[in-house]
């Protein structure tokens, strides 16, 4: 883990060797889970169910878990984070046969986004393992980006919307003024 070499992208993670375009980087196992969804009358009844289904389970987790998710990131009340802000900034959508979960991975969470990713990743259901692949040659020692907007997709999302799409997309959905290489030199807001 390291600081991100990306304005405002706090810590990020870096390669330690060179990794070949096409390779499996490695497979993250799901720390925290829970349904992404729950049967509620307004969006704030279904909020709550996960928040209090997200405390249950974290309270069940090793007394290591629970430290290391409480250092992730969190764009809601950042000052004091909880459990539930920690888990609305980081969670990943897992697409299994039947449903969809969400879910906190205490390295994968590490990893900052970029219009322009050089790795994807991939939720393996039959094998409960989130997979990063390199997109692209990565030399030792560069931040590995994904991309949050298209997950399991190669393409670059600058590909397919503006930069002022993109970037409204994410803070709307993530909380953050995205600050990657490409939106930066456009600088659209
Ligand atoms: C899943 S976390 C990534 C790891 C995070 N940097 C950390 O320190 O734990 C997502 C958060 O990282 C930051 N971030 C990720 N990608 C970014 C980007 N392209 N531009 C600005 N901030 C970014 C935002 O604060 C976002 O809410």
């Amino acid at each position: 883990m390291i600081e991100s070499s990306q304005k405002d992208g706090g810590k990020g993670l870096r390669s330690t060797t060179f990794i070949k375009s096409g390779s499996l980087i490695f497979r993250d196992i799901a720390t925290l889970r829970c349904p992404n969804s729950f049967p509620a009358e307004s969006e704030s009844e279904a909020q709550a169910l996960q928040n209090s289904c997200v405390e249950t389970r974290f309270s069940h987790l090793s007394l290591s878990s629970r430290t290391s998710l409480m250092t992730l990131a969190s764009h809601v009340s950042p000052s004091s984070p909880t459990i539930a802000g920690i888990f609305q900034t980081n969670a990943v959508r897992l697409q299994g046969k039947d449903s969809a979960d969400g879910a906190i991975f205490e390295t994968f969470c590490r990893m900052n986004h970029s219009c322009n990713p050089n790795v994807s990743h991939q939720w393996k259901d039959d094998l409960q393992r989130l997979e990063l692949t390199a997109l692209r040659d990565i030399p030792p020692s560069t931040e590995m980006y994904v991309s949050y907007n298209n997950n399991n997709s190669n393409a670059s999302s600058s590909d397919v919307i503006s930069t002022k799409e993109r970037r409204k997309h994410l803070r709307d959905n993530f909380g953050f003024i995205c600050m990657c290489e490409l939106c930066v030199i456009d600088n659209e807001m």
